[in-house]
């Protein structure tokens, strides 16, 4: 089962609740990512927590892991479904992001480790210093999110099947760079269609501005959930 999630980019709160008020919380999740967390911060969850909507909430917190750890129990307050961290924090970090959802039980909301972001391809890793093939860093990062009891992993679906292979069905697979088609793909370098992503067994599927950009969000919304629901 593949579904959607919408992630909202939007500059101001009014576009981004006006497509929000238009979408049936049964056809897709939403995702709250730095830009409007940083102008409209918690507020902005509990206005879409209202409406019933499954908010992830996309800070990738990167840094050491004292100070993820409180970030993630503050994420867990705000009582949003699903959170993530850059795996390329570390095992320790990993580790004390985990431990701070323990006390939550079932409540907790789902701890996903972004792997390579999609806007990156082989060129860019050299650039930074990693040797290594950008498949296999991803399946490193990947299975190092597993070991430490992570809940998936952020990559692109283009990784999805590898991924899957090695650690397994019920390792969650969480993929931005969705494109309809591939003459704009904007600043996203690793991008797949959503009917292909379904096909590689990617779990939720992360798409903005093909939807929030184009003329008519809602049209573009139904044929994405109605081609991958047939
Ligand atoms: O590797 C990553 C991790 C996160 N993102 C986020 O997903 C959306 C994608 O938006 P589009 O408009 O569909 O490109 C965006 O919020 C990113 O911050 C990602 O793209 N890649």
């Amino acid at each position: 089962m593949t579904d959607i999630i919408i992630a909202l980019d939007y500059e101001n709160d009014t576009d981004a609740l006006a497509l929000v008020d238009k979408i049936d919380p049964n056809m897709a999740k939403l995702k709250v990512g730095k830009e409007m967390f940083t102008r409209y911060g918690p507020s902005l969850v509990q206005q879409l927590h209202s409406r019933e909507f499954k908010v992830f909430l996309d800070l990738k917190f990167h840094d050491i892991p004292n100070t993820v750890a409180k970030a993630i129990k503050a994420s867990a307050d705000l009582g949003v479904w699903m959170v993530n961290v850059h795996s390329s924090g570390g095992e320790k970090m990993m580790t004390a992001a985990k431990e701070a959802l323990h006390a939550y039980g079932k409540d907790a909301p789902l701890l996903i480790g972004v792997t390579v972001l999609t806007s990156l391809q082989q060129e860019d890793l050299t650039l930074v210093g990693i040797t290594n093939r950008l498949l296999d860093h991803t399946l490193s990062l990947a299975e190092l999110a597993q070991k430490v009891g992570l809940d998936g992993v952020v990559c692109s679906a283009q990784e999805a099947q590898n991924i899957k292979n090695k650690l397994g069905q019920n390792f969650r697979l969480v993929t931005p760079g969705i494109r309809l088609s591939m003459d704009n793909s904007d600043d996203q370098k690793r991008v797949v269609t959503p009917l292909k992503a379904k096909e590689l067994g990617v779990d939720h599927m992360v798409i903005g501005r093909p939807i929030t950009q184009s003329d008519n969000p809602i049209s573009v919304l139904e044929e994405i959930y109605h081609s991958i629901n047939n």
